[in-house]
């Protein structure tokens, strides 16, 4: 349903994104990982039209997404890594106003944006400004605000940023439940765990490049290694964790 072909992005001379192809199929989840500035979230915004890419082309159903951006988006929600909220309108303002932008019918706001308020459980803050809301509230303003149309296509940059625990668990099963519903999902995350219960496919990202694809436990074979976090730090972490952090701790408590 939605490909993305031998992308590319370059910032000045440096390529953030090379060559990057891979396919998110109806009703598949597909995880997309790798470290800090390896290039996720600038996949994310080609996939979503936000950025075009120097080379490569992405496809929604077998079309160029740049051929008819508008309809495109129509069928697709993005919930980006940096939530972008109008912070003096309250959720239900806010929610309202995206199911206007997308000229959604009437019911979408005095039913689905309720209901979905009271569902994520935000309903008793619905009437508040965005700006007072915590980290883990605005997360669910972004992922309702990307469910209102129904669309086919999901792209999730770090759906679970703030989230606590048992709003995560809940997102975690919307995931596949919306997947089951067939709908295409992207899943960028750093949460290793949720990835590999979740995806039915993961993607690894390091500086750019995909140097993995597969499912989880086609990676986990392949590496020999017993988690995908365990795979993922073979693939992808150039430094011991432990001896960096004895660095950095042994830095702060040193004085002159
Ligand atoms: N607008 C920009 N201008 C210049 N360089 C950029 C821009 N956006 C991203 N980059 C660079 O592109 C690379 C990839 O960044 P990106 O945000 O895609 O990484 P990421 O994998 O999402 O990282 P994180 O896990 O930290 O969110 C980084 O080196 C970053 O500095």
């Amino acid at each position: 349903m939605l490909e993305a072909l031998h992308l590319w992005k370059f910032y000045g001379g440096t390529a953030a994104v090379r060559d990057v192809s891979f396919v998110v199929g109806a009703g598949e989840i597909v995880g997309y990982l790798g470290a800090n500035g390896s290039g996720k979230s600038t996949t994310a915004r080609m996939v979503t039209g936000l950025l075009t890419p120097s080379r490569g082309v992405v496809t929604f159903k077998g079309r160029d997404i740049a051929e008819d951006l508008v309809a495109y988006r129509q069928r697709l929600g993005y919930v980006p890594e940096e939530p972008a909220l109008y912070g003096y309108l309250s959720g239900r303002e806010y929610l309202e106003f995206v199911a206007q932008l997308r000229a959604l019918p009437d019911s979408v706001v005095t039913e689905k944006v309720p209901a979905l308020l009271r569902l994520f459980g935000i309903a008793d803050a619905a009437e508040l400004d965005i700006s007072g809301y915590s980290k883990g509230m605005k997360q669910k303003v972004l992922l309702i605000a990307a469910l209102l149309h129904d669309p086919d296509v999901l792209v999730l940059d770090e759906p679970e940023s703030g989230l606590d625990v048992t709003a995560a668990r809940v997102m975690r099963h919307l995931v596949t439940a919306l997947a089951r519903q067939g709908k295409a999902i992207l899943y960028s995350s750093h949460v290793l765990d949720s990835v590999e219960r979740l995806c039915t496919r993961v993607i690894v990202l390091q500086q750019g490049a995909c140097v993995a694809t597969g499912t989880s436990e086609e990676l986990r074979t392949l590496m020999s290694q017993p988690t995908l976090e365990d795979v993922f730090a073979q693939l992808v972490l150039r430094q011991d964790p432990e001896s960096t952090a004895r660095d950095i701790a042994d830095l702060v408590t040193r004085h002159p």
